[in-house]
């Protein structure tokens, strides 16, 4: 796989203020790549910067190929229509726009219409008829299905998937953590302007020192007693026939729970095992930056 982005020791101030501190991360060719972070982490700032569209002091970044930008909701006109928006951005590249684009967006059903009377994802799906307009490498997305309802939004990340197909890099920042579960390949958490976690959903939620829930129902009622010198056992959670203890580590604690039922000649009828979700462990590492 070939690199597609690669920033390294990027930092941004805005006058005293250091807002991106030695950032070093690098995007794939061809893969979706999730920009997260809370509210002011930097995201917006790294982003425009990869754009080129905003300068910075120290560091560097490369681009390998194209890039289409997703414009945000309130940066066009609200008389021009659709289609003269399209036109407009065809021309701005030097190109003659591809109409099928419109098309496939079902920019056609509307593009008549004035862009302030367009419904939000009619907007986003101008947006990214534009953004696509010069047949880009490299595709920057900001909130893409924010305000649609679950049919565009199943639609748009088919649009998405699509585009990792034909071998596009989609570089994408959204606050939508099932959407970035589904659709990401690598997640990039921002914590005041440095790199918290990188690596994908499942390293996000299986590598750590979090907290996962073990249930376990029986037979006959366990009595918490044989728990109590447990390293492996946090607390518990008792009632008649199920048991339920936080451990912060599976393996140990799953293997001392049921060498004590088998001691107690106590059945196991069903095992439940609970993780920390992708979005408690965004919270965890965008927060606390644990
Ligand atoms: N033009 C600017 N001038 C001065 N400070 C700025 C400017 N733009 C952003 N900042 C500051 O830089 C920091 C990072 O902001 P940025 O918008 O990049 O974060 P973000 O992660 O995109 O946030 P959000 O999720 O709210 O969009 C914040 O502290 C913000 O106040």
């Amino acid at each position: 796989m070939n690199v597609a982005i690669e920033v390294e020791n990027l930092v941004k101030k805005y006058g005293n203020n250091t807002v991106l501190h030695q950032l070093t991360f690098t995007a794939m060719q061809g893969e979706i790549f999730a920009l997260l972070g809370a509210n002011g982490a930097g995201k917006t700032t790294t982003l425009e910067c990869i754009e080129g569209i905003r300068s910075y002091q120290e560091g560097s970044i490369h681009v390998h190929g194209k890039i289409g930008v997703q414009l945000q909701s309130t940066s066009l006109p609200g008389s021009i229509t659709a289609i003269e928006v399209y036109k407009l951005f065809s021309k701005w590249n030097k190109i003659k726009g591809d109409m099928t684009l419109l098309e496939r967006f079902g920019v056609s059903d509307f593009k008549n219409k004035q862009y302030k009377s367009l419904l939000t994802g009619q907007k986003r799906r101008l947006h990214l008829a534009i953004a696509l307009v010069h047949n880009p490498d490299i595709i920057f997305l900001d909130e893409p299905t924010a305000g649609l309802d679950v049919e565009g939004r199943v639609a748009l990340h088919n649009e998405i998937r699509g585009l990792k197909e034909a071998g596009k890099t989609i570089i994408m920042a959204s606050h939508d953590m099932a959407e970035v579960e589904s659709l990401c390949d690598r997640i990039a958490i921002l914590r005041e302007g440095k790199l918290a976690f990188l690596g994908t959903a499942m390293e996000l939620t299986q590598t750590y020192y979090g907290e996962s829930r073990i249930i376990i129902r029986t037979r006959y009622p366990f009595p918490t007693r044989n728990l109590i010198n447990s390293k492996q056992v946090k607390t518990t959670e008792n009632d008649q026939n199920y048991l339920a203890v936080i451990t912060e580590d599976i393996g140990d604690a799953l293997l001392e729970l049921l060498t004590i039922l088998k001691e107690l000649d106590n059945d196991v009828l069903d095992i439940k095992i609970e993780r920390a979700t992708l979005e408690q462990r965004f919270m965890e590492i965008a927060k606390e930056g644990r």
